[in-house]
């Protein structure tokens, strides 16, 4: 069997300014292929967890594996190149460039040949249906177009594993329908998907739900697909 494509273990966070320790010793592993659902409420730390998972912030304690590699031991430069090729973000501001084109947005972070990253965009762009829009600035185009945007710049670099936090806030119904049917799709390619939402609309894509409660996830429990979804 592959190495999960996350494997957190013991993962502690405090924060120095009021002392709060935000995690108490995490363990969450991400299958490729898998999508997993974070839950908790406000302030229990889920941003914190992902920027933990993504390498952008480094835990107190516990270990952060990306497809079997601990990254304790890796240095700036090697935790950069960790996440551009190996990682994908999504976050709930979708932060695109706004005076920027959607195609020039989504080739930004590309790694490698501009030509490639060029084909790929434009074969994304279309598949999102969004091929009449490649040439729009991001300001001129609507929440739901800019997020679906979003995710697929995430996807340029064909990252193992897929992190959202909060990617549907704020979306109506069908727009949220939409993103989630691309980390659908990113999961059906074999990539791991670790999504934080207040919204249960996540539910309808979700392989597992966990809770985080207390600084510790707490529940594990499986999603009823319902018909049709
Ligand atoms: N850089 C920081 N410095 C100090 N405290 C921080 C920092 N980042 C987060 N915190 C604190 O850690 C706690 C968890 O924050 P976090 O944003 O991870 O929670 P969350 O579950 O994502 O919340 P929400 O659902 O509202 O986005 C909060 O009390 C927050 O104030």
């Amino acid at each position: 069997m592959s190495a999960p494509a996350l494997d957190l273990d013991g993962v502690t966070k405090a924060f120095d300014r009021g002392g709060r320790t935000v995690l108490r010793g995490v363990r969450l592993e991400v299958r490729p292929g898998e999508i997993v659902w974070l839950r908790g409420r406000s302030g229990t730390g889920k941003s914190t967890l992902l920027t933990i998972a993504g390498l952008l912030t480094r835990p107190d304690g516990g270990t952060v594996r990306i497809g079997g590699t601990d990254t304790r031991g890796l240095g700036e430069r090697e935790l950069a190149m960790t996440r551009a090729t190996r990682l994908g973000f999504v976050f709930q501001q979708h932060n695109l460039f706004g005076h920027l084109t959607a195609i020039e947005n989504v080739v930004l972070p590309a790694v490698g040949p501009r030509a490639g990253a060029r084909r790929r965009a434009a074969d994304m762009l279309a598949g999102l249906g969004l091929a009449g829009r490649t040439n729009a600035a991001a300001r001129n185009l609507s929440g739901g177009e800019r997020q679906r945007i979003a995710v697929a710049r995430a996807l340029i670099n064909d990252p193992a594993l897929l992190i959202a936090d909060e990617p549907v806030s704020g979306l109506d119904l069908e727009s949220a329908g939409q993103v989630l049917e691309q980390f659908r799709g990113a999961a059906a390619q074999g990539r791991a998907v670790l999504i934080a939402s207040h919204d249960d609309v996540a539910g309808r894509i979700a392989d597992r739900v966990v809770v985080l409660s207390d600084g510790r996830l707490t529940a594990d429990t499986p999603v009823a697909t319902p018909e049709g979804a």
